[in-house]
C-alpha cells in the first residue's frame, strides 16, 4: 500500500528525479528489466537503499525478477507529479528569467511558460519566444484569470519577497526561486528554492579541502 505522501521524508522525495533520470536513461538504452543491484550500480545508491525508498511507494520490485523498467519510470513520474500539466510564470525578464524561458524541455516535462513579468517599461510588451512580457501591476489578475500553477522567481533578492508576496496574494500554488533570499509564505503555498551560489560555494568548499 502507498503510504501517506505527507508522512514521506524530504530525503526520499528529493531522491526521487535522480530515480527518474537514471530509468528514463535505461529505457532510451532499451533496458526493461533491472534488478535493484544493476540499479544500485547505475545510480550510486544502495540496493537496499533502492528497495527501502521503493518501499515508501509500495515496492514495484518482484523477487527474482527486479523492477520493470518502465512501470517503474511511468510510477515514479505519476509520484513526482509529471503525469500532469503546471501553467507557469517567470516574474523578473533579465538574464536568468530569459534563459528559463528560452528552455523548451521544463515544457516538455509539461511545465508550461503562459507569460512574463517584469517592472521595467522596456521590457514590458517584448517576447521570449512566444512567451509575452506583462507589466508586474497585473500579475495578481493574470494568475487569477489564467489558473497559474507556479510562479518562477528570477528578481534581484531585495524584491524577491513582495514579488512572493504579490504571487501569493493572486493565489499561485507553489513558488520556484531563483533570488538569494529564504522567502516568507503561508503553509499552504509551496517553495522550491534553487540558490545557485550555495551550490558553487559548496563546490570551493570540495575544491579546496581536495587541495589539502
Ligand atoms: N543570472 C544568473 O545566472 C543567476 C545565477 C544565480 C542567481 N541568480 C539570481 O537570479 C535573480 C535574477 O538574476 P538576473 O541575472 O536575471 O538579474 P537581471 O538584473 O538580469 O534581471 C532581473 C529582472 O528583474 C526585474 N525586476 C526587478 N524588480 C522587479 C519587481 N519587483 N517585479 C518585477 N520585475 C522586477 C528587473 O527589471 C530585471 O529585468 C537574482 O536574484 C540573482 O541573484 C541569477
Amino acid at each position: 500500500m502507498e503510504k501517506d505522501s505527507a508522512k514521506i521524508s524530504m530525503a526520499v522525495i528529493r531522491r526521487l528525479p535522480k530515480y527518474h533520470r537514471y530509468l528514463k536513461d535505461l529505457l532510451d538504452r532499451n533496458i526493461t528489466r533491472i534488478s535493484s543491484k544493476e540499479l544500485s550500480k547505475v545510480i550510486g545508491f544502495t540496493a537496499s537503499q533502492i528497495r527501502q525508498d521503493l518501499n515508501n511507494f509500495g515496492g514495484f520490485g518482484q523477487q527474482g525478477y527486479g523492477y520493470n523498467v518502465d512501470a517503474l519510470y511511468d510510477e515514479i513520474g505519476k509520484i513526482l507529479g509529471l503525469d500532469k500539466t503546471y501553467s507557469t510564470i517567470v516574474i523578473g525578464a533579465g538574464n536568468l528569467g530569459q534563459a528559463i524561458a528560452n528552455y523548451t524541455n521544463f515544457e516538455k516535462s509539461g511545465f508550461v511558460p503562459k507569460a512574463m513579468f517584469d517592472m521595467n517599461p522596456k521590457l514590458v510588451g517584448l517576447k521570449i519566444r512566444d512567451i509575452e512580457i506583462h507589466d508586474i501591476d497585473t500579475v495578481e489578475k493574470f494568475i487569477q484569470e489564467h489558473n497559474i500553477d507556479i510562479g518562477i522567481i528570477c528578481t534581484p533578492g531585495p524584491q524577491a519577497q513582495s514579488v512572493a508576496d504579490r504571487l501569493i496574494k493572486g493565489r499561485i500554488k507553489g513558488i520556484w526561486n531563483f533570488a538569494p533570499i529564504d522567502l516568507t509564505v503561508p503553509d499552504e503555498i509551496v517553495v522550491e528554492n534553487v540558490h545557485l551560489s550555495e551550490s558553487l560555494f559548496t563546490l570551493s568548499f570540495l575544491l579546496r579541502h581536495n587541495q589539502l
